[in-house]
C-alpha cells in the first residue's frame, strides 16, 4: 500500500453505532444546509435540535430492533477493505457525512499518507444536493487550498452498465422463473420542494428504473409489473410520490419483490424500515410474500463495476 499515491475516497451517509451516534447523526443531518434548506444558520440549529429531541427515542427503538447499531459503518468498511484488496492502484478510504469518520480527518489522513490525486466515489447512485452534493462540498470544504485541482468526483453512476448488471443479478437470485412477482424499485424519498428547486433525483431515479426495466426483459426476468415508490418520509411536508404505503396497497394477495435503488450498502432504511416497518404493512395489506433484496454491499461484481465507474 505504502506507494500509493492516488486516493479513492468513498462518500457515504455514516449511521448510529449506538444511542449517542443516532442524537449525533440527527443533529449533523438536520443542521445540514442541503437538507433543512433554511437560510439563517441559528434558526436551522434551533430547528436542528428540536427535531432532534422530538425524534430521537422514538427512532431508537428502530435501531434496538437491528441490534443497537446501523450496519451501514461495517458494511462501508468492508467495502474499503474490498477495494483496497482489489483496486491497488488506488489507497481506498472512506468519509462519512454526519457520524465518524468525519472528512476533516481523513483529510489529515490522506495528506499525511502524501497522496497526489483524488477521486470521491459518493456512493449515491442517483445525484442529489442532499447527498452527492452535500457530502463532495463537506470534503472540499476541509481539503487545503495547497492540495491543487488533483481531485475529481462521480457526480451519478446509474448508467454504468456494470453497477446494473450487479443489480439484475441480486434481483435474480429473489425469484424463480415461473414466479409472478411484482417488483417495486423502492427509492429514499425527498420533499417535492427540493426536487421544484431542481434536484434531479427524481429525473434520474426515473430513467434508472426504465434502464433496469429494459435489462430485466432482455434477461427473460418477467415481472406481472415494475413500479418506483419512495420511501421515508419525514415530517408534514410533501415528499415525492407515490409512497410505498400506497404502493403496496395494489398488491393485495400477490407477491412483491422490494429493490432498495437509492443506496450501495445496507442500512437502517433497507434492515429496518423495508425489511421489518413495510413487512408489517405488506402483511396487514395481505401481500401474499414479500421480499426484499440486498444491496450490492462489498460483492465482487460491485468492485468490477468501481473500476468502471471511476476509469
Ligand atoms: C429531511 C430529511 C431527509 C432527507 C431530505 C433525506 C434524504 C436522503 N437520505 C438518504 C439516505 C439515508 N437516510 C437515512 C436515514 C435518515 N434519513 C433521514 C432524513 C432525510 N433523508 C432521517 C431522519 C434518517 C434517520 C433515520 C430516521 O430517523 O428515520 C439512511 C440510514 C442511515 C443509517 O442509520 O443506516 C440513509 C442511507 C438518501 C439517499 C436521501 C436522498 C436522496
Ligand atoms: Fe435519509
Ligand atoms: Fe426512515
Amino acid at each position: 500500500m505504502e506507494n500509493r499515491k492516488k486516493a479513492l475516497v468513498l462518500l457515504n451517509m455514516g449511521g448510529a453505532r449506538n444511542k449517542d451516534e443516532l442524537k449525533m447523526f440527527l443533529t449533523n443531518m438536520f443542521n445540514d444546509k442541503n437538507i433543512l434548506t433554511i437560510n439563517s444558520n441559528l434558526l436551522r440549529k434551533l430547528i436542528a435540535f428540536i427535531i432532534t429531541k422530538r425524534r430521537l427515542n422514538e427512532a431508537w427503538k428502530n435501531y434496538e430492533l437491528i441490534g443497537n447499531k446501523s450496519p451501514i459503518n461495517p458494511l462501508t468498511e468492508k467495502l474499503v477493505d474490498r477495494c483496497n484488496e482489489e483496486i491497488k492502484e488506488f489507497k481506498t478510504y472512506q468519509v462519512m457525512r454526519y457520524t465518524p469518520p468525519f472528512a476533516q480527518d481523513v483529510i489529515k489522513e490522506i495528506l499525511e499518507d502524501e497522496i497526489e490525486e483524488i477521486v470521491l466515489l459518493p456512493l449515491y447512485p442517483q445525484y442529489s444536493t442532499t447527498t452527492t452534493k452535500s457530502s463532495v462540498e463537506d470534503f472540499i470544504d476541509y481539503l487545503p487550498y495547497s492540495f491543487g485541482q488533483n481531485i475529481r468526483y462521480i457526480d451519478n453512476f446509474y448508467k454504468n452498465e456494470a453497477f446494473n448488471s450487479c443489480i439484475i443479478d441480486e434481483i435474480e437470485k429473489n425469484i424463480e422463473k415461473e414466479d409472478d412477482f411484482n417488483i417495486v424499485f423502492s427509492a429514499h424519498g425527498l420533499p417535492q420542494k427540493i426536487v421544484d428547486k431542481g434536484d434531479p433525483y427524481e429525473e434520474q431515479m426515473k430513467e434508472h428504473v426504465e434502464i433496469l426495466s429494459k435489462m430485466l426483459k432482455e434477461k427473460g426476468l418477467n415481472f406481472k409489473s415494475i413500479n418506483l415508490a419512495y420511501q421515508s418520509k419525514v415530517g408534514p411536508m410533501k415528499w415525492l410520490e407515490p409512497s410505498l404505503d400506497e404502493k403496496l396497497k395494489e398488491f393485495k394477495n400477490e407477491k412483491v419483490l422490494i429493490y432498495p435503488l437509492s443506496f450501495i450498502v445496507d442500512n437502517s432504511e433497507t434492515d429496518f424500515e423495508l425489511a421489518i416497518e413495510y413487512k408489517h404493512i405488506a402483511d396487514n395489506l395481505g401481500i401474499k410474500e414479500y421480499k426484499v433484496c440486498k444491496c450490492v454491499n462489498d460483492s465482487n461484481a460491485f468492485i468490477e463495476a468501481i473500476k468502471d465507474i471511476i476509469k
